[in-house]
């Protein structure tokens, strides 16, 4: 276990290069063994996540290889194998072996999968889409079980119930090699669909729609790589540092951005009176006073990212008056509150509302990461207040935010990152 120590205050300026989105990469390290040749991504992040992720690839004998932001995936010698499950309790995205396994093998077996507690996380609609291709799934004390029989999957219309990124990508990857046409009505929208459908087309796969609610996919037999895939900016690591920005920066420039993928969170920022110039890919946030409370309400992409919601609170407080949050896609997901209470912060959970008041100054606290988005809301109010901030439980800020403690220092943080694994025991 690991904890991140703050000490607040310090103005911040200069440059961050934003790195590869943690949820495109997450699916594409399971896609990737779809595929019959060796695979190559760039602009992969250094987090928590792919370094489990590469486990459960070494449990399934594919070798990986992971430097300077290359990754290398060797899935021609994939076994059927037992997978590591801890590996699979430490990430949400290990539910996407199941999609992969089955368009692989037509069958697989992986037990449910962890990643953020932000209530509940049902996966009815993966299981849904993956019998409507055909296959019979059977839940047995935590543990999905999934096969095929006759001539394995085919393909077939599905429609969403609800709006699902994880369930969309596991279609797209149970789906990608079935036979015949399928079609998924009601599909998330989100950009990593996007790279994921761009990954797996120029393997040959046939896939259209991705980014749009209708996607349809034409099965083929065989995937081959032949180009190394670049993996797209991580807009809620963006996010997140643009709040940082617009709350303690005077003058941060957001590198390696794609802004259209941040719409929904810049708008915010404006009517917040956030000093904010967006380029073709990079946004200028200059110091930042005077600002407006809002209303934010989370949606499916291209709305307000659910993702966001933590990591924005801390420059609400910056805000004259009472902001509003609601959280429609996870309205539990309040677990940052109590810990900003810890530190000063004026803000309180109410009728599925996070309601954030002006607070004048923080005070560092010793405070807990419960999932990953509450870790980033809490680095950047420790980074807002006078003294000493601890962050425990900070592998959960690691899971999502590579090199985040060289970036942060770059920008004249005072942060660092120390075992506390002894402590823990
Ligand atoms: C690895 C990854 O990409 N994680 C992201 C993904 O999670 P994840 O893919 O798990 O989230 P979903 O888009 O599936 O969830 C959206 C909503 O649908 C519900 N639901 C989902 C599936 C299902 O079978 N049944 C069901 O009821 C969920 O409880 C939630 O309320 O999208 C979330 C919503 O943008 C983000 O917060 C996560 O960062
Ligand atoms: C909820 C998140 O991640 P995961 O789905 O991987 O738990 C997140 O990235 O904010």
């Amino acid at each position: 276990m690991k904890k991140m120590i703050i000490h607040g205050g310090n103005r911040l300026s200069g440059s961050v290069t934003i790195g590869g989105a943690k949820n495109s990469t997450v699916a594409l390290i399971p896609a990737a063994i779809l595929a019959d040749t060796p695979v190559k991504f760039d602009m992969v992040p250094d987090i928590l996540d792919v370094h489990n992720l590469m486990l459960i690839l070494k449990s399934m004998n594919v070798h990986s290889d992971f430097a300077d932001g290359v990754l290398k995936i060797d899935p021609t010698e994939i076994i059927e194998a037992p997978m590591p499950s801890q590996a699979i309790k430490s990430l949400r995205a290990s539910y996407y072996f199941m999609g992969a396994l089955l368009g692989r093998f037509g069958r697989a077996t992986v037990t449910f999968p962890g990643g953020d507690n932000i209530g509940p996380r049902p996966i009815d609609q993966h299981i849904k889409a993956f019998k409507a291709l055909g296959a019979e799934v059977v839940e047995n004390e935590g543990t999905v079980h999934i096969t095929t029989s006759g001539d394995g999957l085919h393909g077939a219309r599905i429609f969403l119930d609800l709006v699902s990124v994880g369930a969309t990508i596991n279609t797209i990857l149970a789906a990608v090699k079935a036979q015949g046409s399928t079609v998924i009505e009601n599909a998330a929208k989100e950009p990593e669909i996007i790279d994921i459908a761009t990954f797996l087309n120029n393997m040959g796969a046939h896939i259209r729609g991705a980014g749009t609610d209708v996607i349809r996919i034409e099965g083929v037999s065989t995937l081959k790589a032949t180009n190394v895939h670049t993996i797209i900016p991580d807009r809620i690591e963006a996010g997140t540092f643009l709040s940082l920005a617009a709350a303690m920066g005077d003058g941060i420039r957001i590198k390696n951005i794609i802004p259209e993928h941040l719409e929904s969170f810049t708008a915010k920022l404006v009517e917040m009176g956030v000093q904010l110039q967006v380029d073709e890919d990079e946004a200028y946030v200059a110091k930042s006073d005077d600002l407006n409370a809002i209303q934010v309400k989370t949606m499916p992409f291209p709305g307000f990212a659910t993702d966001l919601q933590q990591p924005i609170t801390p420059l609400l407080l910056k805000a004259q008056g009472s902001s509003i949050i609601v959280d429609t896609i996870y309205p539990q997901r309040v677990k940052h509150i109590s810990q900003l209470q810890k530190m000063g912060a004026k803000v309180r959970s109410e009728n599925d509302m996070i309601i954030v008041e002006h607070t004048d100054a923080l005070t560092g606290a010793t405070v807990e990461a419960g999932e990953i988005r509450a870790g980033a809301s809490l680095m950047i109010a420790a980074l807002m207040a006078e003294g000493e901030t601890q962050i425990l439980n900070a592998d959960n800020i690691l899971r999502g935010y590579g090199s985040i403690v060289e970036k942060l220092t770059a920008l004249n943080a005072d942060v660092s990152i120390e075992d506390t694994a002894e402590i823990a025991e």
